[in-house]
């Protein structure tokens, strides 16, 4: 790190930005005797983030002087269940006069110029997460459970809640209830002697409960920050909706193959459930195969087929890697290097195409480099209304550009190219939910229809400047990639998306865009926003 880099201005980074303002409403917040309603929980945590009693101490401290103040490191982050993204820094030449600490939690935009500070950070951040794995792997828990999503999903809400990520994860350890997905009568005791903060959320479209008690690093520049009143939550009682309906069958469905958790939201209206959605009929299917009335069962000698015996590490030997000769530097000249769909991380080389993954003729297992698409949905996500489009679908955790988000499903259905009822397709909506599976020959047989069968894609809205892509993927499902090619649809982030962010894809990548006004037929593309 320069120091240059380090050197912060006094007028870069104020003391009221990294102090919460001093309201006297934050100071006090009374003890209720009633549960509280969404609204007011909003409220009350946004207070205890912000909380000033400490504050007004600090000042008097006088402990900000005038003066540069030069990032020391970066030593934590958390998104808030307001997706509010914070960084703890540890500042040079600076300590709380009080108990000695030198961090503060800051805003993104507060930490200009501290570019080898983040890139630090970034590192730090996936050294612990490997570490954290590690831990887990000791509990005795399948590795399996935690890569596919339960406890990726555990610590990701941890995260979101801003509890940070020092939790010891033990086989005896409570799990939140909201891995509980009976969703019912369920009890919540918050002991009135815990020492720490208490959330329970049933806000924010969080349709579940989760209670959680334990110490927590303070979200405020001052260390001893606390909320100032505990809450006391006796019992709660889940009245079932159609959304708990409909959510408990999601949640089971994501639970059985191990996905992370799709959360229904609506902040908007009143609207439970999607109208598109049939409750008594509509199937969440995550991961696949697709649905099918008939006998249609796939040629797996589509497939070459691997016999690695180093992990399939090496592309060179892996005899699924036939299609993929480009050179990554230079994609106008092709090598003859066979090089891997996916980089070590499981992230997708955004300059290819469609992808031919191990599969069930190759010796490797789910852990393989080249089963991406295949493997359980690891980010948690959100089918949230929107106030203009209908319902979406958003993160609730920072997506890295290449990320694979997980699959298309849904019936399989002859093509309108192909024996589809033209009257049907005529219909209001009929293709509202239908994917073509034309990746690779134009008179193609099959599309995808997720009216009424499908996950959480589905809900994905069209923009001409998309954060994610569809790409096609072999793994099952094949009978020739002919007309008869029934290829999985994965979806990939093109960039980097923040939290709380509209996963938007073009649904039509290959047309240009409209001469003026509306880049598209969807007046509320996002690109004329
Ligand atoms: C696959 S569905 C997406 C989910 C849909 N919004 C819903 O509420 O179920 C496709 C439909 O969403 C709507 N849609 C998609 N993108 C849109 C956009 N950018 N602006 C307005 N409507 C959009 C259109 O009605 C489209 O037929």
């Amino acid at each position: 790190m320069t120091a240059k880099s380090k050197k912060r201005k006094r007028n870069e980074i104020k003391q009221e930005d990294v102090q919460p303002k001093s309201t006297s409403k934050n100071a006090k917040v009374k003890k209720k005797k009633k549960n509280p309603n969404s609204a007011e929980m909003v409220e009350l945590y946004k207070m205890y983030l912000e909380s000033s009693a400490e504050e007004s101490e600090l000042s008097e401290d006088a402990e900000w002087e005038e003066g540069d103040y030069e990032v020391d490191k970066i030593v934590d982050d958390s998104v808030d269940m307001c997706g509010n993204h914070r960084f703890q820094v540890a500042w040079k030449n600076w300590s709380r006069k009080s108990d000695g600490t030198n961090t503060t939690w800051v805003k993104p935009e507060q930490l200009t110029n501290a570019d080898e500070a983040l890139a630090e950070w970034k590192i730090e951040k996936k050294r612990r997460i490997i570490e954290r794995r590690k831990r887990y792997e000791q509990t005795g828990y399948p590795l399996s459970l935690f890569a596919h999503g339960c406890f990726t999903r555990f610590n990701t809400t941890l995260e979101e809640l801003g509890f940070g990520e020092d939790q010891e994860l033990t086989p005896d350890m409570e799990f939140p209830s909201y891995l509980d997905t009976t969703q019912s009568n369920r009890i919540n005791k918050v002991e009135e002697t815990e020492p720490a903060a208490i959330v329970h959320t049933q806000i924010m479209g969080i349709d579940s409960n989760y209670s959680k008690t334990r110490e927590r690093p303070s979200m405020s520049p001052s260390a001893s920050v606390r909320p100032a009143k505990r809450l006391k939550i006796e019992k709660e009682s889940v009245v079932e909706t159609d959304r708990t309906v409909l959510q408990a069958a999601w949640d089971s469905a994501t639970d059985q193959v191990g996905a992370a958790r799709v959360v229904l939201v609506n902040e908007v209206d009143e609207e439970l459930i999607p109208q598109s959605i049939n409750l008594a009929t509509f199937q969440y299917l995550e991961l696949g195969p697709y649905r099918y009335e008939g006998d249609l069962s796939s040629d797996i000698n589509f497939f070459a087929g691997c016999t690695c015996d180093d992990g399939c590490l090496d592309p060179q030997k892996c005899p699924c890697q036939d299609e993929h000769l480009i050179d990554l530097t230079d994609e106008t000249k092709p090598t003859g290097d066979r090089v891997f769909a996916y980089d070590k991380n499981g992230k997708y080389r955004l300059d290819r195409g469609s992808v031919i993954e191990c599969n069930a003729k190759c010796q490797c297992d789910l852990t393989c480099p080249n089963r991406v698409a295949q493997r359980p949905r690891d980010v948690p996500l959100e089918v949230f209304k929107t106030p203009d489009r209908g319902w979406a679908v958003r993160t609730t955790t920072f997506i890295e550009e290449g990320k694979v988000l997980g699959v298309f499903t849904g019936d399989l259905v002859p093509s309108s190219a192909g024996k589809r009822d033209k009257q049907k397709m005529k219909e209001k909506g009929a293709d509202e939910f239908l994917f073509e599976l034309d990746w690779l020959n134009q008179a193609h047989g099959w599309a995808v229809d997720a009216k009424n069968c499908g996950n959480w894609s589905r809900f994905i809205n069209h923009s001409c400047l998309p954060n994610v892509k569809v790409y096609a993927v072999f793994y099952d499902s094949v009978i020739d990639a002919g007309e008869d090619c029934r290829h999985r649809l994965g979806f990939v982030a093109t960039r980097d998306i923040e939290p709380r962010t509209e996963l938007m894809i073009n649904y039509t990548p290959h047309s240009k865009p409209a001469a003026s006004g509306k880049c598209c037929k969807y007046g509320n593309c996002i690109r004329f926003k």
